[in-house]
Protein backbone atom coordinates (compact mmCIF):
# COMPACT_ATOMS: atom_id res chain seq x y z
CA UNK A 1 0.00 0.00 0.00
CA UNK A 2 1.37 3.15 -0.57
CA UNK A 3 0.83 6.15 1.39
CA UNK A 4 -2.69 7.44 -0.05
CA UNK A 5 -5.79 7.05 2.11
CA UNK A 6 -7.91 3.65 0.48
CA UNK A 7 -11.24 5.00 -0.81
CA UNK A 8 -14.00 2.45 -1.09
CA UNK A 9 -14.01 2.07 -5.02
CA UNK A 10 -18.24 1.96 -4.93
CA UNK A 11 -17.24 5.57 -4.09
CA UNK A 12 -15.51 6.42 -7.14
CA UNK A 13 -17.85 7.82 -10.07
CA UNK A 14 -17.59 7.17 -13.79
CA UNK A 15 -15.08 9.74 -15.38
CA UNK A 16 -18.05 11.46 -16.96
CA UNK A 17 -19.50 12.55 -14.02
CA UNK A 18 -16.70 13.33 -11.50
CA UNK A 19 -17.12 16.57 -10.11
CA UNK A 20 -15.39 19.21 -12.61
CA UNK A 21 -13.00 21.72 -10.65
CA UNK A 22 -15.00 24.33 -12.38
CA UNK A 23 -18.80 25.20 -11.98
CA UNK A 24 -19.91 25.37 -15.64
CA UNK A 25 -20.68 28.59 -16.91
CA UNK A 26 -22.90 29.93 -14.14
CA UNK A 27 -25.00 33.12 -15.55
CA UNK A 28 -23.79 34.76 -12.35
CA UNK A 29 -21.44 37.48 -13.97
CA UNK A 30 -24.05 40.42 -14.73
CA UNK A 31 -24.39 41.70 -18.37
CA UNK A 32 -25.04 45.23 -18.04
CA UNK A 33 -26.11 47.39 -21.13
CA UNK A 34 -23.92 50.52 -20.97
CA UNK A 35 -26.92 52.20 -23.32
CA UNK A 36 -29.38 52.33 -20.48
CA UNK A 37 -30.77 54.89 -18.39
CA UNK A 38 -27.74 56.10 -16.30
CA UNK A 39 -29.15 55.85 -12.75
CA UNK A 40 -29.95 52.14 -13.33
CA UNK A 41 -26.39 51.48 -14.96
CA UNK A 42 -24.95 53.29 -12.05
CA UNK A 43 -27.02 50.58 -9.59
CA UNK A 44 -25.54 47.98 -11.64
CA UNK A 45 -22.13 48.40 -11.84
CA UNK A 46 -22.38 49.06 -7.73
CA UNK A 47 -23.81 46.04 -7.00
CA UNK A 48 -21.68 44.00 -9.56
CA UNK A 49 -18.44 45.69 -8.28
CA UNK A 50 -19.77 44.90 -4.54
CA UNK A 51 -21.01 41.27 -5.28
CA UNK A 52 -18.29 39.79 -7.88
CA UNK A 53 -15.76 42.39 -8.49
CA UNK A 54 -16.94 41.65 -12.15
CA UNK A 55 -18.82 42.29 -14.51
CA UNK A 56 -19.15 42.41 -18.80
CA UNK A 57 -20.72 44.87 -20.58
CA UNK A 58 -22.61 45.53 -23.78
CA UNK A 59 -23.09 48.68 -26.08
CA UNK A 60 -19.83 49.83 -25.00
CA UNK A 61 -18.98 51.96 -27.67
CA UNK A 62 -15.71 50.81 -28.78
CA UNK A 63 -16.20 50.15 -32.81
CA UNK A 64 -16.52 46.37 -33.77
CA UNK A 65 -14.80 47.35 -36.66
CA UNK A 66 -11.73 48.27 -34.10
CA UNK A 67 -11.68 45.33 -32.57
CA UNK A 68 -11.62 42.85 -35.50
CA UNK A 69 -8.73 44.46 -36.70
CA UNK A 70 -6.45 44.31 -33.71
CA UNK A 71 -7.91 40.61 -33.20
CA UNK A 72 -6.22 40.00 -36.89
CA UNK A 73 -3.25 41.59 -36.35
CA UNK A 74 -2.78 39.83 -33.05
CA UNK A 75 -3.11 36.43 -34.69
CA UNK A 76 -0.51 37.41 -37.24
CA UNK A 77 1.83 38.77 -35.47
CA UNK A 78 1.40 34.79 -32.96
CA UNK A 79 1.75 33.21 -36.02
CA UNK A 80 5.41 34.32 -36.77
CA UNK A 81 8.01 31.83 -36.25
CA UNK A 82 9.50 32.52 -32.61
CA UNK A 83 12.88 33.76 -33.96
CA UNK A 84 10.82 37.00 -35.53
CA UNK A 85 8.68 37.28 -32.34
CA UNK A 86 12.17 37.29 -29.99
CA UNK A 87 13.54 40.57 -32.60
CA UNK A 88 10.99 42.07 -29.79
CA UNK A 89 11.38 40.28 -26.84
CA UNK A 90 11.55 42.25 -23.37
CA UNK A 91 14.25 42.22 -21.61
CA UNK A 92 15.43 43.66 -18.02
CA UNK A 93 16.05 47.29 -19.79
CA UNK A 94 13.40 46.95 -22.27
CA UNK A 95 10.09 45.92 -20.63
CA UNK A 96 7.79 46.25 -23.13
CA UNK A 97 7.44 43.41 -26.27
CA UNK A 98 7.15 40.30 -26.68
CA UNK A 99 7.71 36.87 -24.05
CA UNK A 100 6.63 33.41 -23.44
CA UNK A 101 8.49 33.28 -19.99
CA UNK A 102 5.61 34.70 -17.41
CA UNK A 103 4.98 33.30 -13.47
CA UNK A 104 2.52 33.98 -11.63
CA UNK A 105 3.02 32.98 -8.76
CA UNK A 106 6.29 31.19 -9.18
CA UNK A 107 4.58 28.57 -11.59
CA UNK A 108 5.25 29.14 -15.06
CA UNK A 109 1.71 30.31 -17.63
CA UNK A 110 1.21 28.81 -20.52
CA UNK A 111 0.81 31.17 -22.63
CA UNK A 112 3.31 33.96 -24.71
CA UNK A 113 2.03 37.97 -24.43
CA UNK A 114 3.10 41.69 -26.05
CA UNK A 115 2.71 44.50 -23.92
CA UNK A 116 2.49 47.65 -24.73
CA UNK A 117 1.88 51.19 -23.40
CA UNK A 118 -0.88 53.60 -24.37
CA UNK A 119 1.74 56.68 -23.74
CA UNK A 120 5.04 56.40 -25.44
CA UNK A 121 7.17 56.84 -23.40
CA UNK A 122 5.50 56.08 -20.37
CA UNK A 123 7.71 57.00 -17.33
CA UNK A 124 8.24 54.86 -14.19
CA UNK A 125 10.80 55.46 -10.73
CA UNK A 126 14.11 54.63 -11.86
CA UNK A 127 15.21 52.49 -8.89
CA UNK A 128 12.30 49.99 -8.24
CA UNK A 129 13.84 48.37 -4.54
CA UNK A 130 15.20 51.75 -3.55
CA UNK A 131 13.40 53.19 -0.60
CA UNK A 132 13.39 56.72 -1.50
CA UNK A 133 9.37 57.72 -3.19
CA UNK A 134 10.21 57.39 -6.74
CA UNK A 135 11.64 60.63 -7.35
CA UNK A 136 14.09 59.60 -9.73
CA UNK A 137 12.94 58.70 -13.06
CA UNK A 138 13.22 56.14 -16.48
CA UNK A 139 11.13 55.86 -19.02
CA UNK A 140 9.40 53.02 -21.01
CA UNK A 141 8.99 52.59 -24.81
CA UNK A 142 7.13 50.21 -26.91
CA UNK A 143 8.86 47.57 -29.23
CA UNK A 144 7.01 47.22 -32.70
CA UNK A 145 8.09 44.28 -34.65
CA UNK A 146 8.39 45.01 -38.43
CA UNK A 147 5.45 42.07 -38.87
CA UNK A 148 2.66 42.41 -39.23
CA UNK A 149 2.66 46.11 -40.04
CA UNK A 150 -0.63 46.58 -39.31
CA UNK A 151 -0.26 45.75 -35.69
CA UNK A 152 0.84 49.06 -34.45
CA UNK A 153 -1.88 50.99 -35.69
CA UNK A 154 -4.27 48.27 -34.61
CA UNK A 155 -2.81 48.42 -31.32
CA UNK A 156 -2.36 52.45 -31.37
CA UNK A 157 -6.35 52.39 -32.53
CA UNK A 158 -7.79 50.06 -30.16
CA UNK A 159 -6.07 51.64 -27.16
CA UNK A 160 -7.61 55.21 -27.82
CA UNK A 161 -10.94 53.40 -27.86
CA UNK A 162 -10.38 51.11 -24.13
CA UNK A 163 -9.24 54.60 -22.96
CA UNK A 164 -12.60 56.16 -23.64
CA UNK A 165 -14.57 53.45 -22.16
CA UNK A 166 -12.69 53.18 -19.09
CA UNK A 167 -13.25 56.68 -18.25
CA UNK A 168 -16.48 56.26 -18.89
CA UNK A 169 -16.84 53.22 -16.52
CA UNK A 170 -14.69 55.11 -13.84
CA UNK A 171 -16.98 57.75 -14.04
CA UNK A 172 -19.52 55.29 -13.18
CA UNK A 173 -18.09 53.64 -10.67
CA UNK A 174 -17.24 57.06 -9.01
CA UNK A 175 -21.27 57.98 -9.07
CA UNK A 176 -21.82 54.22 -7.72
CA UNK A 177 -19.55 55.31 -4.84
CA UNK A 178 -21.46 58.56 -4.03
CA UNK A 179 -18.49 60.27 -5.59
CA UNK A 180 -19.17 63.24 -8.47
CA UNK A 181 -18.42 61.86 -12.01
CA UNK A 182 -15.30 63.59 -12.65
CA UNK A 183 -13.03 61.90 -9.20
CA UNK A 184 -11.01 59.71 -10.74
CA UNK A 185 -10.28 61.93 -13.98
CA UNK A 186 -7.01 62.91 -12.35
CA UNK A 187 -5.17 59.75 -12.87
CA UNK A 188 -5.83 59.46 -16.14
CA UNK A 189 -3.29 62.03 -16.45
CA UNK A 190 0.51 60.78 -16.98
CA UNK A 191 -0.95 56.69 -16.65
CA UNK A 192 0.96 53.99 -16.73
CA UNK A 193 -1.58 51.55 -18.28
CA UNK A 194 -0.67 49.11 -20.54
CA UNK A 195 -2.31 46.09 -22.83
CA UNK A 196 -1.29 42.84 -23.09
CA UNK A 197 -1.94 40.48 -26.00
CA UNK A 198 -2.63 37.22 -24.64
CA UNK A 199 -1.95 34.08 -27.20
CA UNK A 200 -2.59 30.80 -25.46
CA UNK A 201 -1.40 27.41 -27.41
CA UNK A 202 -3.47 24.25 -26.82
CA UNK A 203 -1.89 22.30 -23.92
CA UNK A 204 -1.26 18.75 -23.86
CA UNK A 205 -1.64 18.90 -19.83
CA UNK A 206 -4.36 20.95 -19.51
CA UNK A 207 -5.37 19.31 -16.12
CA UNK A 208 -1.68 20.06 -14.98
CA UNK A 209 -1.18 23.58 -16.11
CA UNK A 210 -2.68 27.06 -16.24
CA UNK A 211 -2.62 30.05 -18.94
CA UNK A 212 -2.52 32.53 -16.17
CA UNK A 213 -2.29 31.20 -12.18
CA UNK A 214 -4.52 32.69 -9.77
CA UNK A 215 -3.66 36.29 -9.41
CA UNK A 216 -5.60 39.60 -8.62
CA UNK A 217 -5.08 42.69 -11.25
CA UNK A 218 -2.48 45.44 -9.35
CA UNK A 219 -3.79 48.30 -11.19
CA UNK A 220 -7.34 50.69 -11.63
CA UNK A 221 -9.65 48.75 -13.53
CA UNK A 222 -9.01 45.86 -16.19
CA UNK A 223 -10.75 46.15 -19.51
CA UNK A 224 -10.87 42.48 -21.39
CA UNK A 225 -11.75 41.64 -24.49
CA UNK A 226 -12.15 37.71 -25.18
CA UNK A 227 -12.39 35.04 -27.93
CA UNK A 228 -14.93 32.48 -28.80
CA UNK A 229 -13.02 30.04 -26.73
CA UNK A 230 -13.28 30.63 -22.75
CA UNK A 231 -11.25 29.74 -20.28
CA UNK A 232 -11.57 32.94 -17.41
CA UNK A 233 -12.40 31.79 -14.06
CA UNK A 234 -13.61 34.49 -11.20
CA UNK A 235 -13.58 33.22 -8.08
CA UNK A 236 -17.10 33.81 -6.51
CA UNK A 237 -16.97 35.45 -3.60
CA UNK A 238 -19.59 33.86 -1.80
CA UNK A 239 -17.96 31.04 -1.85
CA UNK A 240 -14.95 30.08 -3.21
CA UNK A 241 -15.91 28.36 -6.42
CA UNK A 242 -14.32 28.73 -9.50
CA UNK A 243 -17.14 30.36 -12.18
CA UNK A 244 -16.23 30.33 -15.66
CA UNK A 245 -16.81 33.90 -17.68
CA UNK A 246 -19.09 32.90 -20.68
CA UNK A 247 -17.61 34.35 -23.70
CA UNK A 248 -19.74 37.05 -25.25
CA UNK A 249 -19.15 38.16 -28.60
CA UNK A 250 -18.23 41.64 -28.61
CA UNK A 251 -18.35 42.04 -24.49
CA UNK A 252 -15.90 43.39 -22.53
CA UNK A 253 -15.22 42.14 -19.32
CA UNK A 254 -14.44 44.78 -16.57
CA UNK A 255 -12.83 43.64 -13.38
CA UNK A 256 -12.14 46.00 -10.43
CA UNK A 257 -8.13 46.18 -9.41
CA UNK A 258 -6.38 46.03 -6.65
CA UNK A 259 -6.09 50.20 -6.63
CA UNK A 260 -10.04 50.52 -6.27
CA UNK A 261 -10.47 48.05 -3.68
CA UNK A 262 -7.66 50.30 -1.55
CA UNK A 263 -9.50 54.26 -2.52
CA UNK A 264 -12.60 52.43 -1.81
CA UNK A 265 -11.31 51.24 1.76
CA UNK A 266 -12.77 47.71 0.41
CA UNK A 267 -16.26 48.65 -0.46
CA UNK A 268 -15.53 47.14 -3.77
CA UNK A 269 -12.73 43.74 -3.66
CA UNK A 270 -10.53 43.17 -6.54
CA UNK A 271 -11.18 39.36 -7.14
CA UNK A 272 -8.70 36.70 -8.01
CA UNK A 273 -9.41 34.84 -11.52
CA UNK A 274 -7.51 32.44 -13.38
CA UNK A 275 -7.06 31.21 -16.92
CA UNK A 276 -7.86 27.32 -17.92
CA UNK A 277 -6.30 26.24 -20.93
CA UNK A 278 -6.87 23.30 -23.14
CA UNK A 279 -5.81 20.40 -25.35
CA UNK A 280 -7.04 21.29 -28.62
CA UNK A 281 -7.82 24.80 -28.80
CA UNK A 282 -5.43 27.62 -28.69
CA UNK A 283 -7.34 31.34 -26.91
CA UNK A 284 -6.77 34.67 -27.08
CA UNK A 285 -7.24 37.60 -24.99
CA UNK A 286 -6.31 41.16 -24.78
CA UNK A 287 -6.75 43.24 -21.54
CA UNK A 288 -6.49 46.57 -20.78
CA UNK A 289 -5.20 47.27 -17.17
CA UNK A 290 -5.56 51.12 -16.38
CA UNK A 291 -2.87 52.23 -14.43
CA UNK A 292 -2.30 55.83 -12.92
CA UNK A 293 0.92 57.82 -13.00
CA UNK A 294 3.92 56.49 -11.42
CA UNK A 295 4.10 59.06 -8.88
CA UNK A 296 0.27 58.56 -7.46
CA UNK A 297 0.37 57.55 -3.90
CA UNK A 298 -2.25 55.02 -3.53
CA UNK A 299 -4.15 55.23 -0.38
CA UNK A 300 -8.23 55.31 0.59
CA UNK A 301 -10.32 57.90 -0.61
CA UNK A 302 -10.73 60.93 1.78
CA UNK A 303 -14.93 61.11 1.34
CA UNK A 304 -14.83 57.28 1.91
CA UNK A 305 -13.16 57.15 5.41
CA UNK A 306 -14.36 58.39 8.84
CA UNK A 307 -13.87 57.25 12.45
CA UNK A 308 -15.94 54.52 12.41
CA UNK A 309 -14.41 53.38 9.25
CA UNK A 310 -10.79 54.09 9.18
CA UNK A 311 -8.87 53.91 6.58
CA UNK A 312 -7.64 50.27 5.99
CA UNK A 313 -4.26 50.78 4.09
CA UNK A 314 -1.44 52.81 4.11
CA UNK A 315 -0.37 54.85 1.41
CA UNK A 316 2.20 53.45 -1.19
CA UNK A 317 3.87 54.45 -4.50
CA UNK A 318 2.27 53.12 -7.44
CA UNK A 319 5.59 53.01 -9.71
CA UNK A 320 7.08 51.35 -6.94
CA UNK A 321 4.57 48.95 -6.45
CA UNK A 322 4.44 48.30 -10.42
CA UNK A 323 8.27 48.24 -10.93
CA UNK A 324 9.01 45.98 -8.24
CA UNK A 325 6.53 43.70 -9.42
CA UNK A 326 7.14 43.79 -13.05
CA UNK A 327 10.85 42.92 -12.52
CA UNK A 328 9.94 39.64 -10.35
CA UNK A 329 8.70 38.41 -13.61
CA UNK A 330 12.10 37.76 -15.04
CA UNK A 331 13.21 35.03 -12.05
CA UNK A 332 11.23 32.91 -9.79
CA UNK A 333 10.99 34.51 -6.39
CA UNK A 334 11.36 32.29 -2.59
CA UNK A 335 9.11 34.83 -1.46
CA UNK A 336 5.77 36.59 -2.59
CA UNK A 337 5.74 39.24 -4.76
CA UNK A 338 4.72 42.92 -3.32
CA UNK A 339 0.35 42.86 -2.74
CA UNK A 340 -1.23 45.25 -1.14
CA UNK A 341 -2.08 43.62 2.01
CA UNK A 342 1.73 44.33 2.60
CA UNK A 343 -0.20 47.62 3.03
CA UNK A 344 -3.27 46.96 5.06
CA UNK A 345 -3.01 48.26 8.94
CA UNK A 346 -3.98 45.54 11.05
CA UNK A 347 -7.34 45.54 12.88
O1 LIG B 1 -6.85 35.85 -20.63
C1 LIG B 1 -7.69 36.18 -19.81
O2 LIG B 1 -8.88 35.91 -19.95
C2 LIG B 1 -7.32 36.96 -18.56
C3 LIG B 1 -5.87 37.27 -18.43
C4 LIG B 1 -5.55 37.93 -17.12
O3 LIG B 1 -6.21 37.76 -16.14
C5 LIG B 1 -4.39 38.83 -17.04
O4 LIG B 1 -3.60 38.89 -18.01
O5 LIG B 1 -4.25 39.51 -15.99
FE1 LIG C 1 -5.79 39.29 -14.60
Amino acid sequence: MGSEVAVDEAFIQAPEHRPKPTVTEAEGIPTIDLSRDEEEVVREIGSACKQWGFFQVINHGVPAEVRRRIDAADRAFFALPLEEKRKVRRDETKVLGYYDTEHTKNVRDWKEVFDFTLADPTFVPANPGSADHGEEVSTWTNQWPENPPELREACEEYGKEVLKLSQKLMELIALSLGLPANRFSRFFKDQTSFIRLNHYPPCPIPHLALGVGRHKDAGILTVLAQDEVGGLEVKRKTDGEWIRVKPTPDAFIINVGDIIQVWSNERYESVEHRVMVNSEKERFSIPFFFMPAHYTMVKPLEELTNEQNPAKYRAYNWGKFFTTRKASNFRKLDVENIQIHHFRVSE
